[in-house]
């Protein structure tokens, strides 16, 4: 660990640096060009607060401060938290889990960034645009075919809870591929970054569950009709609405929207 006075403007000697924990998910970003194009997604000007996920030794992190971005991060990584919080007295360093993080203070202006640890990037996502509905941008860098299902449509083979989950909340956009050469080290899989646009919805705590009961449900079985998943609650009233779809009951869970999930939620939540 480094233990040198703050030098912010200095860069590292690479024996400062700390090694990266394959546990924990660290491959760092080395390319400027990459790191650039990511923050830039976040459309975000000087004074704007982000707050960070993960800033590991700082490569989104710094060059957001040096865009006059007001930067809070959270980093598990203890050695790391440390690093950085000498090197950037104006940081704001919060060491802790992002599996379990208090998300509702992440309010109002915030927008949010992370180059995701691969093995959480979704609950932590999924997490995030449930108990943020106010937050502004976020952007993420995760497992390509995680990006895929974030942004799956209904009906594509990547489509599933996570998409419908997520895009209940948010907007979400691939960016771009990200090629493993712009990584230190270099991960074994492609990795994508994705930007989120919440909606602002608000669930309770009730419709949260019953969605994601509903989505558990129906995705572990999503090859079977609707009408068989769900026998054991069917009901005239969810007969007629899905009619008024113009659908049916062998309609497959992958062919329904995200607005027609939160109410097949509201019709059929908390009874199977
Ligand atoms: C893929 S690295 C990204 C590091 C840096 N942002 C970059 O792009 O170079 C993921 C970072 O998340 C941190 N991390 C891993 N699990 C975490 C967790 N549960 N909560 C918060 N941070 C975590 C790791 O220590 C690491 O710094």
């Amino acid at each position: 660990m480094s233990t040198a006075p703050s030098t912010g403007d200095q860069p590292p000697n690479a024996d400062d640096l700390p090694r990266a924990k394959r546990s924990l998910g660290q491959n760092f970003l080395v390319d400027p060009n990459t790191i650039r194009a990511i923050i830039g997604a976040l459309r975000a000007s000087p004074g704007d607060r982000v707050f960070e996920i993960g800033p590991g030794r700082g490569a989104l992190t710094e060059e957001m401060l040096g865009q006059g971005l007001e930067v809070s991060v959270l980093e598990k990584d203890r050695v790391l938290a440390r690093y950085l919080a000498d090197r950037h007295p104006q940081l704001r360093v919060i060491v802790g889990d992002a599996m379990q993080f208090a998300w509702e203070g992440i309010r109002g202006d915030w927008r949010v960034i992370g180059n995701l640890p691969y093995n959480v990037a979704s609950p932590i996502i999924w997490d995030l645009v449930a108990r943020t509905p106010a937050a502004r941008r976020m952007v993420f860098t995760v497992q390509k075919e995680v990006a895929q299902r974030l942004c799956a449509a209904p009906g594509s083979r990547a489509y599933g809870a996570l998409s419908v989950w997520v895009q209940t909340f948010a907007g979400v956009h691939y960016e771009r591929t990200l090629g493993g050469n712009v990584f230190r080290p270099r991960p074994k899989v492609d990795s994508a970054v994705v930007s989120l646009d919440p909606a602002g919805r608000s669930l309770s705590q009730a419709q949260q569950e019953a969605l994601g009961q509903v989505l558990r449900v129906c995705f572990q079985k999503r090859r079977k009709q609707l009408g068989s998943i769900l026998k054991s609650v069917w009901s005239p009233e969810l007969e007629a609405w899905l009619e008024a779809q113009g659908l049916d009951r062998r309609v497959r869970p992958e062919a329904l929207s995200p607005e027609a999930f939160l109410e097949l939620a509201r019709l059929v939540g908390g009874k199977i």
